[in-house]
């Protein structure tokens, strides 16, 4: 079953004595063969009736994740993209700011304005929620285009109930499934 090869696959690691605090490490996910054939349709099936015309997902997992879905949805694919992130973004964006994220960053997102348009149904897609800053910020950059999100997708929601209740979130894993970290 998917949940549990995430499960078994999931590592902590510690980045070293300067940081304070270990992180989250998915790439056993990525390369295993199994999990990434089943993770699109998984995240896909969990909104069977939401009929989006469009995922959008946030860089850089979103990237990979992003497409995996959109394909088993049927529908096409916008990445969502950090200011400040891999490259500088130019020409007409859609940016919305971020209250501060897991480890107190402020970030802004955007989409390329010319990808949205009003009336599409967005399926937002991230691998993991955890103070849905990133995902709320995405809600009101989808709603500016005049678009609606017919709901979050996640393979890990870690967020409060009344947080993955605003966002419409879904999520193939809650934060108990998941070794202490
Ligand atoms: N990859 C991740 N994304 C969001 N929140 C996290 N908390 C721990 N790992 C995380």
């Amino acid at each position: 079953m998917l949940s549990r090869r995430l499960v078994e696959l999931f590592r902590w690691i510690d980045p070293g004595p300067d940081s304070t605090h270990l992180v989250s490490d998915l790439s056993g996910w990525w390369r295993d063969p199994a999990v990434l054939a089943e993770v699109g349709p998984a995240l896909a099936a969990l909104f069977p009736d939401a009929r989006p015309t469009v995922v959008v997902a946030p860089e850089v997992t979103g990237l990979l994740l992003g497409p995996l879905v959109a394909v088993a949805a049927g529908t096409g694919f916008v990445p969502a993209y950090k200011d400040g992130g891999e490259r500088h973004r130019v020409g007409a964006m859609r940016w919305a700011e971020t209250p501060p994220d897991h480890r107190g960053r402020r970030l802004r997102v955007g989409v390329d304005d010319r990808r949205l348009e009003p009336g599409d149904r967005v399926l937002l897609v991230d691998d993991w929620v955890d103070t849905g800053a990133q995902s709320d910020a995405l809600h009101r950059v989808v709603r500016d285009a005049g678009a609606v999100v017919v709901g979050t997708a996640a393979l890990v929601a870690t967020c409060p109930p009344e947080v993955a209740a605003r966002l419409r979130l879904r999520a193939l894993l809650g934060g108990d499934r998941l070794p202490e970290g």
